[in-house]
């Protein structure tokens, strides 16, 4: 038997899985790491807990498996996106904390170059929107407060990355700085027409060129593990970003189909074909994948907040002891009273991308209570789909009649699913295979080693664990997104 070990290096937590030549997980590792706050709206990630729980959590799936790593053919990595990392080529040493995509610090030098109409050429290269979430704008903060990072990166002794990038750079022991074109999409520094880093962004940003890794296809040879590392010199042969790798993971290869994962937050992908789809509604257009050197193009949107109102439920209000009683208790909501809760907590993102406006609830009477809340809480995670389904049907016309494919926590969540279904109009399927990010990671390693079979094959292997088709009234349907539509709108007036 031969198997790959994918590493997934997310917000919160690294996983490492052992698939074996079936796709059938052998072994998985996972381990939590501290969030640093350092101000209001700052978040950072320790590089060192990132590389080690890689290690650690990679030699746990070994071990959870009892597999020795001669059988292991290949090493795929699937990271959490944007994270900015700044490093010493000569030592290995961080010269800062990473700075993680949820981080805003950058806002007033967005804010500044926006004003100056910069925007519209980061677009027209990148596909991007000028906000601190992408990496550009981080890595020029560190360079212009970190004491001496910017003569250093000007004298060539200083390498940028991703998280991808950092990992690979420690797991070849510095022989490698490289990425691939799905995280190089995130940066706001990437042509993702051309396929070549932006002079024009980088010189405005005054970001050194030479500070950026190489960007390689998301199945090629990135590297080889150091032998000491695992016992044995394991090549480096799949990367992509989370979503995208996700993407993968659910076969999304034809135009036309559409996975959207339900964690903490929700990010849908949309595959557009060889053809960069340019947004008119604030979506993002990015790379969903790049295999022998041909690029397939995404439309993304980008929803702060899903699960985490589950999370606010039960921490914040202390309504459950368990997401699973969401289910449970919207159920027991009275059907008279339509309660909207918009989870701005954080701003909202795609379509709106309005950062000032915060959470709001609408339609409370003297009746309304645990049951109506938990109910507003999970459909705000559907209506908030529909908003991204709405803003890619009006940026592209070839959005057929395919299901949305769903993955992440929440998707456990059965009545989430339905209702998500009722407000989409649209059939939702979620597969069989939940772990879709680390699968993604996990076939392209494979797949480029030889182990696993192409696109087509891949993709007939997906299977279904449940659909959940409309029954909403259209009359319904309409009625209530328009309710919605209300809400979010005195929402975002209200913030000013
Ligand atoms: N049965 C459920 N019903 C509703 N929400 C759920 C359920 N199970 C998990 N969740 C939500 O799913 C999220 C966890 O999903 P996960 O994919 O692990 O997220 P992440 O990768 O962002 O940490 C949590 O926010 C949790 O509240
Ligand atoms: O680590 P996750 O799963 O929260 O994903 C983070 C995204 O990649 C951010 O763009």
């Amino acid at each position: 038997m031969t198997y790959i070990l994918a590493i997934d290096q997310g917000t919160t937590s690294t996983r490492a899985m052992l698939f074996d030549d079936q796709f059938a997980i052998a072994g998985t590792g996972q381990q939590e790491f501290p969030q640093h706050f350092p101000q209001s709206g700052w978040v950072e990630h320790d590089p060192a807990d990132l590389w080690t729980t890689t290690l650690e959590t990679c030699r746990a799936a070994l071990k959870a498996a009892g597999v020795g790593i001669d059988a292991v053919t290949a090493i795929g990595i699937t990271n959490q996106r944007e994270t900015t990392l700044v490093w010493d080529r000569a030592t290995g040493v961080p010269v800062h904390n990473a700075i993680v995509w949820q981080d805003r610090r950058t806002a007033p030098l967005c804010s500044s170059l926006r004003d100056a109409g910069f925007e519209d050429t980061v677009t027209a290269q990148t596909g991007l929107l000028l906000d601190p979430y992408f990496s550009g704008t981080k890595l020029a903060w560190i360079l212009d407060n970190v004491e001496g990072a910017r003569a250093r990166a000007e004298a060539g002794d200083l390498a940028f990355g991703t998280v991808d990038s950092w990992l690979i750079w420690n797991l070849t022991g510095g022989a490698a700085h490289v990425t691939d074109a799905t995280n190089a999409a995130r940066t706001m520094l990437y042509d993702i027409r051309s396929g070549a880093w932006s002079q024009e962004i980088c010189a405005r940003l005054n970001i050194p060129m030479q500070m950026l890794p190489e960007v390689r296809d998301c199945a090629s040879a990135f590297g080889d593990t150091m032998p000491e590392l695992f016992g044995r010199a394991v090549p480096i042969l799949g990367v992509a970003g989370d979503q995208q790798a996700a993407c993968v993971g659910q076969a999304c290869f034809q135009p036309g189909m559409m996975k959207s994962t339900y964690g903490t937050g929700c990010f849908a992908l949309l595959n557009t074909g060889s053809d960069p789809v340019r947004s008119n509604n604030r979506l993002l257009t990015t790379i969903a994948y790049q295999l022998d050197g041909q690029t397939t193009y995404a439309l993304e949107g980008s929803i702060f907040v899903a699960g985490a109102v589950v999370q606010w439920l039960r921490d914040g209000l202390g309504l459950i002891d368990d997401a699973a009683q969401t289910a449970g208790l919207a159920g027991q909501a009275d059907p008279g009273q339509e309660v909207i809760l918009v989870p701005a907590f954080t701003g909202l993102g795609a379509p709106y991308w309005n950062a000032e406006s915060r959470g709001a609830v609408f339609g409370l009477t003297r009746n309304s209570g645990p049951a109506e809340m938990a109910r507003a809480a999970l459909e705000s995670v559907g209506f908030q789909t529909r908003d991204l389904l709405e803003a890619m049907q009006a940026d592209w016309s070839g959005l057929g009649e395919t299901a949305l494919r769903v993955d992440g926590g929440m998707t456990a969540s059965d009545w989430t699913m339905q209702f998500l279904s009722d407000i989409l109009g649209a059939p939702v399927e979620r597969p069989r295979v939940l772990e879709t990010t680390a699968m993604g990671a996990a076939w392209l390693a494979g797949h480029k080693a030889g182990i696993y079979p192409g696109m087509e094959e891949f993709a007939a292997r997906w299977a279904v664990d449940a659909r959940f088709d409309p029954a909403m009234p259209e009359d319904m349907r309409a009625a209530r997104y328009a309710t919605w539509k209300r809400a979010v709108g005195a929402t975002i007036s209200f913030a000013g």
